[in-house]
């Protein structure tokens, strides 16, 4: 059936068994996007190609995108996935149907605006040590690559919001969990561009052992918290949910604190579905999160007029008292900042491409899916489509102003949080850690593009969308 339908679709010959197989082999994570923009160049935004035996589709129409993201039959992930399973078993992001349903529903009151608010401090305090550890490129000028730092500070403050523990990844870059959540989401995604990592010759390979390492680590830390925090919670003290335990304990309910209190039709999750979550937010919650924050970065000391506006902003909001901790109304009050970090996800979205699996045959605007095809979501390339976007490799943050955003025109051609029912569950907590990492770095330093770097960042598309060689900046203290 499939060979049958896909003769409605354009798409590249393909080799008999292997199919565009080749085009993936051994690829480095540079080279993944300019193929299929060469692709896109050829057939538009509706192709086919073939992964081996799998059919694919490529889909970058956001009417059919639209289809796509709300039909029932569409809520599971393509096969890629899979190669985060050993590390994320069930959580939300890859689970499918009736336990992803049942799930998302469960676990959604989690990330009410109400109780996001108690992260504003975690966000806070660790964006502090950031600005106090930068401090040094700030004394000597020197530029450096913002990325491993952020990526730091995301750590810590996911770590502290999922689990309420502090690994203290910024003062302790080289601690044996900071290297296994690395190591594993390394290790995971690379399996998804590697001929040989795909097959199960994979368990053969050095890349396995590391991997089993890697997740001995994580998954006994999440283990521990949560048999600690389980004992906690049937002392049920106050005293007992908040003083600082053997994992430096500091806040009183983390998403595992809100997971423990949690059943699904009466029954409370299991310690290995709580694990699963937990694992999740903290590799959903990362790289992601780091990235849009170093691009945003990027794109301000590019554009030092949108830089010095943001600045302007902040401190009508905050004031110019360094150490004023920053609260929940000052966050929905950058408005600025929020537009320049949305325009920042269209032209690099961090989650560049969304995978589905098509698990019943389905028709769209008159073309066929059979069941078993994989979609492929290009997210990023309508970001940066003229037929979308005006100057659409120009950084405009107006873009997203007030009611003639470009959200609200079309939501479908700009989803870097994905939509409908499988959408980011973690979004509102990342646009306020986001907000308030970067005004917190601006109130301090001045971002620079070092002399002769203007170009665009070279893009790896892993799972995640990241500067290849990094974002080298410069800082400057603000003067006061
Ligand atoms: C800039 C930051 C972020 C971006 C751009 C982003 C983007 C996305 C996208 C595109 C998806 C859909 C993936 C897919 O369908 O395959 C997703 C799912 C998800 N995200 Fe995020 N994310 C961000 C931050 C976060 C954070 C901070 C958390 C946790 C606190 C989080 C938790 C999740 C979870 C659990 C899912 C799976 C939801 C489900 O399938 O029900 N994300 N994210």
């Amino acid at each position: 059936r499939t060979l049958e339908v896909s003769g409605q679709y354009s798409g590249p010959p393909a080799l008999p068994i292997l199919g565009n197989g080749l085009w993936f082999l051994n690829k480095q994570p540079d080279e993944f996007l300019p193929i299929i923009q060469q692709l896109t160049d050829k057939f538009g935004d509706l192709f086919r190609f073939w992964q081996g035996p799998e059919f694919t589709l490529y889909v970058a129409r956001p009417s059919m995108i639209e289809t796509i993201l709300t039909n029932k039959h569409l809520t599971d992930k393509s096969g890629e996935y899979g190669y985060l399973s050993n590390w994320l078993g069930d959580g939300l992001l890859l689970s499918k149907r009736n336990k992803w349903h049942a799930r998302r529903k469960a676990i959604t009151p989690a990330f009410h605006f109400k109780i996001l608010e108690q992260f504003v401090d975690v966000f806070d305090r660790n964006a502090t040590e950031l600005v106090d550890i930068l401090g040094k490129y700030a004394d000597s000028g020197k530029s450096f690559d913002m990325f491993p730092y952020v990526l730091l500070y995301a750590l810590d403050v996911i770590c502290e919001s999922a689990m309420g523990t502090s690994v203290n990844a910024l003062r302790n870059a080289d601690s044996e969990y900071v290297r296994a959540v690395k190591e594993a989401a390394n290790v995971s995604i690379r399996r998804m561009f590697d001929f040989i990592r795909r097959t199960p010759l994979f368990y053969l390979t050095p890349s396995y052992q590391r991997l089993r390492r890697s997740l001995k680590v994580l998954h006994g830390y999440t283990d521990n918290v949560i048999r600690s925090r389980r004992m906690q919670l049937k002392n049920k003290t106050d005293e007992a949910r908040t003083v600082s335990d053997e994992f430096g304990t500091k806040r009183k309910d983390a998403f595992l604190d809100m997971l423990l209190q949690t059943s699904i039709n009466g029954k409370p999750l299991t310690d290995l579905e709580i694990r699963e979550e937990v694992d999740t937010f903290m590799f959903e919650g990362h790289d992601t999160t780091t990235s849009a924050v170093v691009f945003t970065l990027f794109n301000l000391a590019k554009h030092p007029e949108v830089q010095q506006k943001v600045y302007d902003e902040i401190v009508s909001v905050i004031g110019k008292d360094l150490k004023k901790p920053i609260e929940l109304s000052d966050l929905h009050d950058l408005s600025y900042l929020e537009m320049a970090i949305k325009e920042t996800l269209r032209l690099y979205p961090s989650v560049p491409l969304i995978g589905r699996r098509c698990v019943e045959e389905i028709t769209i605007e008159g073309k066929t899916i059979p069941a078993g095809a994989n979609i492929i979501v290009g997210v990023f390339f309508m970001g940066r489509d003229p037929n979308y976007f005006e100057r659409p490799l120009e950084f405009i943050p107006d873009r997203f102003a007030g009611e003639k955003s470009v959200e609200k025109f079309n939501p479908y051609k700009y989803i870097p949080f994905s939509a409908g029912p499988r959408n980011c569950i973690g979004q509102k907590f990342a646009l306020n850690e986001m907000k308030s990492v970067i005004s917190k770095l601006l109130r301090h330093y001045e971002f620079i593009l070092p002399a002769g770097s203007t170009a665009e960042p070279l893009l790896a598309s892993e799972l995640i969308l990241k500067p290849h060689h990094g974002v080298p900046l410069q800082i400057r203290h603000r003067g006061h």
